[in-house]
């Protein structure tokens, strides 16, 4: 069955939503008016809702999208305390996190037995610019990348509301920790640093060991960059031997080969991109990538080659204006 690709587009406050087809073609198939500037996005567990962080009236907004065309409809909004930056769920389904990096706090909200986000329950404070929530499978940990403290700070979810753990992942001084991914079997994550564009490779915490650990740092550019590192987005493929990422002063994607351990081995390649790729997705089988410009209102269509890794550019679409989240289910 073909896939579905929804963009976010906050200038215009639309989201556009396309099928890929199992060639790796996109076809429109709907441009939904949304009443705000649409930013980040993340799909319910059973991905039968779509849930999107609207301003400047800080709201979250339940979609439910349909089994077959996967068209949004309108389901309910609820109020949030801060503009939302980036958004996840966790692992049973029951919660909705909100990360404000500008109001530096997460809010936690329980999603409906409907499905729909309701308003906040707790709200953490003094978390300094955390740029993403990011739960880890089968667990209660919560990562949350705090940029401005160089941290990636440890929490449990326990009742509905988030305690932190006694350790948090100290990043190098001024890397700025933004985005992170996750290996699908290995107890590893892929944390992309927003301000000297390293990928640091870290140990999770897991039944046996809550000991936190960077096992690699990684240079995500070219070694002669020049420019002023703006990283933005990370994601792994399925089949976990395949990194991306990118950057957006360079409009870069990078291309990483992971060993079998789940480590980084090499860098594959550079790939110039759309301007400004704050957002990109790659598909659910992992032969597509989709990167968004930000700047170019156009999104890139890659076919991911299966040995190498490297990105084969194939088509370019236009799209609203401002797109950079891109979601695929
Ligand atoms: O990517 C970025 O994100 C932060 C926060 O984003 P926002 O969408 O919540 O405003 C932004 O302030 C920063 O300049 C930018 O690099």
């Amino acid at each position: 069955m073909n896939q579905k690709v929804y963009v976010a587009c906050p200038e215009n406050q639309e989201i556009h939503v396309f099928t890929l087809s199992t060639q790796g073609e996109l076809s429109l198939v709907q441009i939904v008016a949304v009443p705000g500037q649409v930013q980040p996005m993340v799909f319910s567990k059973n991905k039968s809702f779509l849930y999107v962080g609207i301003r400047p009236d800080f709201q979250v907004l339940s979609y439910a999208i349909a089994p077959e065309s996967g068209e949004l409809s309108f389901a309910g909004s609820a109020p949030l305390l801060g503009s939302p930056t980036h958004i996840a769920i966790d692992n049973t389904g029951k919660y909705f996190f909100s990360a404000s990096y500008s109001f530096n706090h997460v809010s936690i909200c329980p999603i409906s037995q409907e499905g729909i986000v309701e308003a906040p329950i707790h709200t953490i404070e003094g978390i300094c610019a955390p740029h993403s929530v990011n739960p880890i499978s089968d667990s209660n940990t919560i990562l949350i990348p705090a940029l401005k403290e160089d941290k990636i700070r440890v929490f449990n979810l326990a009742n509905g509301t988030l305690i932190e753990a006694d350790t948090a992942y100290m990043i190098q001084k001024g890397a700025g920790p933004r985005h992170i991914t996750f290996h699908n079997t290995k107890q590893i994550g892929y944390c992309l640093n927003e301000l000297d564009s390293t990928i640091s490779t870290i140990k999770l915490p897991d039944e046996n060991s809550t000991l936190v650990d960077i096992l690699q740092t990684h240079l995500s550019v070219p070694v002669d960059f020049n420019q002023t590192y703006w990283s933005a987005d990370i994601h792994i493929t399925p089949n976990n031997r395949f990194l991306y990422c990118s950057e957006r002063t360079s409009s870069l994607l990078t291309a990483i080969e992971l060993n079998s351990e789940g480590l980084i081995n090499k860098t594959i390649g550079y790939y110039d991109t759309e301007l400004q790729p704050r957002g990109f997705a790659i598909d659910t089988t992992g032969k597509f990538l989709i990167c968004a410009g930000q700047q170019s209102d156009k999104l890139s269509l890659y076919h991911i080659d299966q040995n190498s890794g490297e990105l084969l550019h194939r088509t370019q679409y236009s799209v609203g204006k401002g797109a950079m989240w891109v979601l695929i289910k």
